[in-house]
């Protein structure tokens, strides 16, 4: 894992983008994202995941692979995923293969990368905006974990800006 800040640049996303200014782990907390490393195998970190949906009240899981020869629908499915969006619920993500960026807003509305790769588990708190892309690989496998339904939906910028979710999270972080 590393975050640090999106260099703005108009280079396929998938490439690194990299600033070279680095966030840390405490700036992403005081955003309310949440990033650990599980160490095991994806069989080994089951308890350690059961343990997290049991805490958070998340009842439905699933699991993706985004890649171009696996996702159906792949094209329109990445264009939606990169579009800048909220979720009215967390979003947790543990990368059981591959790589990917998340990219969040911080609390001045500037985009902070996050490359997730195998183990690692992200927590994006509802009502912040993101987006997520692969790298140049081209191949991440995800378990992503609801609360209720097994249904993604996202609510995009700037529909999202007087979203209650939205707002309240603005306020939570003090921006
Ligand atoms: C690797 S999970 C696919 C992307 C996704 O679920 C999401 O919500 C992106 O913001
Ligand atoms: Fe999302």
């Amino acid at each position: 894992m590393r975050s640090y800040f999106y260099d703005n640049s108009d280079l396929d996303p998938r490439e690194l983008h990299d600033s070279g200014v680095d966030v840390s782990l405490e700036d992403l907390e005081r955003i309310g994202v949440h990033y650990s490393k599980l160490s095991g195998t994806p069989e080994e970190n089951m308890e350690a995941i059961e343990a997290l949906c049991k805490e958070r009240s998340y009842k439905n899981r699933d699991e993706i692979t985004v890649s171009p020869d696996l996702l159906p629908n792949y094209e329109d499915k990445i264009k939606i995923f990169f579009t800048e969006h909220i979720h009215e619920d967390e979003e947790i993500r543990y990368v059981k293969e591959g790589v990917g960026f998340f990219d969040v807003r911080n609390q001045d509305d500037k985009w902070v990368r996050i490359l997730v790769e195998t183990g690692d588990l992200l927590i994006v708190p509802a009502g912040i905006y993101h987006r997520f892309t692969l790298d140049t690989t081209n191949y991440i496998k995800a378990m992503r974990l609801f609360k209720e339904d097994p249904k993604w939906t996202p609510i995009n910028r700037p529909e999202a800006d007087a979203n209650s979710y939205h707002v309240d999270y603005l306020k939570s972080i003090g921006a």
